[in-house]
């Protein structure tokens, strides 16, 4: 499953789907569930900002994520997904986090899973420690103190749009000097890059000799080999560092290759996504609500 903090459904390939849209998958079979029951004229319909999408009729279910049950979670079981997802067969569904707002159930909204379980856990917080090149862990209902280091420093999140979102007051390239920049950004487990406007990219790849803003590649590329700069977000009052290796993303020619940061022009809103989200331990609290980060 997709673990989605920019989104609010939690949907599963079904057997609902035609084969043709579910092959490779591990398919939810809703009448050979024991405690399935369909949520009568309930629907869900929803599409992500690459243009991928989804949609589907709703059961109710007993659902068992990470160690912890929900006796009775709306499933959204697909009747169609969108090619991209069904070529992306890494995952069975996405388990949105997001809030209310988000949730695309027609014409009840339905809870997340973390809205079913968070009053049955210790704490009302679920955390990431997603890693650079290598396998990470969600924490649903309590903050591991083995997987950060110094304290937590918590900002306010506003969440009118659904999403988590914040505000980094500004950023700097390297150890250069912290360019003041309201940069109003939502936190996505689900989106691989970090999206920001073009002024910042400019100001980060004019340091990074050989880089082009390609439209071949439809993107910043670089020599593989380049020297990449940290870039650091100012949030409350602390600057949150990318180490820049996290920003060499992936090869596109056989010397030259991706870069993790890209342009969010025409985007409602900037994207901290995975390649930050690997650099911090993060802390969801969505009772407050608000975010934690600390280093790992
Ligand atoms: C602005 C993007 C669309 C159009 C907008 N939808 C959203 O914002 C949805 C909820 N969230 C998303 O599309 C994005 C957040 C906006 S990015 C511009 N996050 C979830 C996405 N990464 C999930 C995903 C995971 C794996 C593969 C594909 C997609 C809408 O419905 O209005």
């Amino acid at each position: 499953m997709d673990f989605d903090t920019g989104s609010s459904d939690f949907w599963v390939f079904s057997t609902l789907l035609p084969s043709s849209e579910s092959a490779g998958h591990t398919l939810y079979n809703a009448s050979a569930s024991k405690h399935s029951s369909l949520e009568s004229g309930e629907t869900w319909s929803i599409n992500y900002g690459d243009g991928s999408g989804a949609s589907g009729v709703i059961y109710s279910d007993r659902v068992v994520l990470a160690g912890v049950t929900a006796t009775s979670q709306a499933v959204e079981a697909a009747t169609s997904v969108s090619s991209a997802f069904t070529s992306d067969t890494q995952n069975d569904g996405l388990v949105g986090l997001a809030f209310d707002g988000l949730n695309t159930a027609s014409p009840s909204k339905v809870p997340t899973f973390f809205q079913t379980v968070q009053k049955s856990l210790f704490e009302p917080v679920f955390a990431s420690a997603l890693r650079h090149n290598a396998a990470g862990t969600y924490d649903f209902g309590w903050i591991d103190p083995s997987k950060y280091t110094g304290k937590i420093t918590y900002t306010p999140v506003s969440n009118s749009s659904g999403y988590w979102e914040i505000t980094a007051n500004g950023y700097a390239v390297g150890s250069g000097a912290t360019v003041s920049e309201s940069l109003t950004s939502i936190v996505d487990t689900g989106t691989t890059l970090i999206y920001m406007p073009d002024d910042l990219l400019n100001a980060y790849y004019s340091q990074v000799n050989g880089s082009s803003d390609s439209s071949d590649a439809g993107g910043w590329i670089f020599p593989c080999d380049a020297t990449l700069p940290d870039i650091s977000f100012e949030i409350g009052s602390k600057e949150f560092t990318v180490p820049g290796s996290y920003i060499n993303y992936s090869p596109y020619t056989d010397d030259t290759c991706y870069g993790g940061m890209q342009s969010s022009d025409g985007f409602p809103f900037n994207v901290l996504g995975d390649v930050f989200i690997k650099s911090q331990y993060i802390v969801w609290a969505p009772t407050v609500p608000q975010m934690g980060f600390a280093a790992p």
